[in-house]
């Protein structure tokens, strides 16, 4: 292990605040501290002291933490110094750090050396990230339970199954006079499909974690005129879309970060889908296409005043709502209805008749109802080598079912190792040892 440096940052916010941390991680800390303090700093002891220049005047008064590795947030010796929250004085302790010999910390590096110091894994590092910045309380709540492990944990389990099918097998392999038998075991076959299973349920359970994260991406398709704009106004809460009765007014992409009862989420309006007459409207619709392919849910305005106008064409298997707007002019009572094609409800952007129980099919739609219980935050990354995985294991089942065991062996292998990535730790030697702890294959 080569000695790191010690590197120092502000680690809180920009800003005028009450207080403010200056934080160092490192073998320099313990020295740092000490020319600071005028003595070797104690151990999680809090010191009042006044932090001065190197030419002995005073920058601010405040507290003093030392923390020796490997008890600390990065498993390193780390100093903090926690001043009053002026952006000018915190510039000036960070200074008199990089004096001392410390270096300006890379974003995320303090993270990064708890990862490196094994204090936490990839997928709890990144939570750490995604628990700063959540934007919902279902978001906290996911990534708390990311950073407490219990992503990684359920990952952990996956990756042990797959190890312990590796070894069945490979034993198998050891064993040539029985290997057919062994291999066609419908017990191995049933095993694999268990594990397969369980990445499937993880898989889902992360996509849930990654849309609370992300937040739910809404986009509004209909007609021309129908309402849309006047949809995302009455959403937002303020006039950001143009209206007008004219059919063809949005022709851009307009997109919205709200707020629905302490939910975010990115609302989309888009241009009236027809046959444009103009170049620009056309563009505007060819947007509009592509905009709803990537949708997590479409609100669809129709004009309930145009009884059963020309069928919307969106796209399959994305979830759609289907909203009956103008319901004030139609004089539809405002309800909802259950079809084969979705729900639907009857509202007024006009009148914002109807419009919380849209609120209330948002926050649903946006996993804060129920579905929010006991989820974990997780990323595109983390979905994309479950992916991989479940493709992998797939194909091990085809080869364990022609009885190609040493293929087989090898796809497990590297199924574990897609999802050694999300963690971080492809510790399959930790994992092999305590699998064959309790394998009898000598008796
Ligand atoms: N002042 C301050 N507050 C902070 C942090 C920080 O770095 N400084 N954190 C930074 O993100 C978070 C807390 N994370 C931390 C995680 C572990 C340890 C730590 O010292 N762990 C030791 C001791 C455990 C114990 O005494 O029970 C250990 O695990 O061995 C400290 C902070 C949030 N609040
Ligand atoms: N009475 C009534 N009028 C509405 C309602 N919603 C929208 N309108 C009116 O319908 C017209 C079209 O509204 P927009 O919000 O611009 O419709 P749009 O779907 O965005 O139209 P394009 O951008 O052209 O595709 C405007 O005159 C709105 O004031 C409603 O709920 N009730
Ligand atoms: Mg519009």
């Amino acid at each position: 292990m080569t000695p790191r440096d010690t590197i120092a940052a502000i680690a809180t916010a920009a800003g005028a605040a009450g207080v403010g941390i200056v934080r160092l991680s490192g073998p320099g800390c313990r020295a740092i501290g000490a020319t600071l303090l005028g003595r070797p700093p104690e151990p999680r002891h809090a010191h009042y002291l006044r932090f001065r220049d190197d030419d002995g005047d005073v920058v601010d008064d405040g507290l003093m933490l030392f923390f020796p590795g490997p008890q600390s947030y990065t498993g390193e010796d780390v100093l903090e110094l926690q001043g009053h929250g002026s952006p000018l004085l915190l510039a000036r302790l960070l200074r008199r750090c990089l004096g001392l010999g410390a270096r300006h910390a890379r974003p995320g590096e303090f993270t990064e050396r708890a990862f490196l110091e094994g204090r936490l894994d990839l997928a709890q590092a990144e939570a750490v990230a995604d628990l700063v910045s959540a934007g919902s309380e279902a978001a906290l709540r996911a990534a708390r339970r990311s950073l407490d492990g219990e992503f990684s944990r359920r990952v952990d389990a996956v990756v042990e199954g797959l190890v312990a099918l590796r070894v069945w097998i490979e034993a198998a392999l050891d064993f040539p006079e029985e290997e057919v038998d062994f291999l066609a075991a419908p017990e191995l076959q049933a095993r694999l499909r268990g594990v397969a299973g369980d990445l499937d349920r993880l898989r889902a359970d992360a996509g849930r974690g990654k849309r609370l994260l992300d937040g739910l991406h809404v986009v509004i398709a209909g007609a021309p005129n129908a309402g849309k704009s006047s949809l995302l106004n009455a959403l937002a809460g303020e006039e950001r879309a143009i209206v007008t009765d004219i059919a063809g007014t949005t022709r851009d992409l307009l997109r919205e970060r709200i707020m629905v009862d302490g939910i975010e989420l990115t609302l989309v309006d888009t241009a009236g889908l027809r046959e444009a007459p103009d170049q620009i409207e056309r563009e505007g619709i060819r947007r509009a296409r592509g905009e709803l392919e990537r949708a997590d849910l479409v609100l669809a305005v129709l004009d309930d005043q145009a009884n059963a106008g020309p069928r919307l064409d969106l796209p399959a298997g994305v979830p759609v709502l289907w909203l009956h707007n103008k319901s004030d002019l139609s004089g539809a009572p405002v309800h909802a209805e259950r079809h084969d094609d979705g729900e639907h409800l009857w509202l007024s952007a006009r009148t914002r008749e109807g419009l919380d129980a849209l609120r209330r099919r948002l926050r649903e739609a946006a996993g804060q109802g129920e579905g929010s219980q006991g989820a974990f935050s997780a990323r595109a990354r983390h979905l994309e080598a479950m992916d991989r995985a479940a493709v992998i294991l797939a194909q091990a089942a085809k080869q364990l079912h022609h009885g190609a065991g040493e293929l087989a062996a090898e796809e497990l292998r590297r199924a574990q190792d897609a999802l050694g990535e999300i963690t971080g730790r492809v510790d399959a030697d930790a994992l092999l040892g305590r699998i064959f702890a309790d394998f009898c294959i000598g008796k």
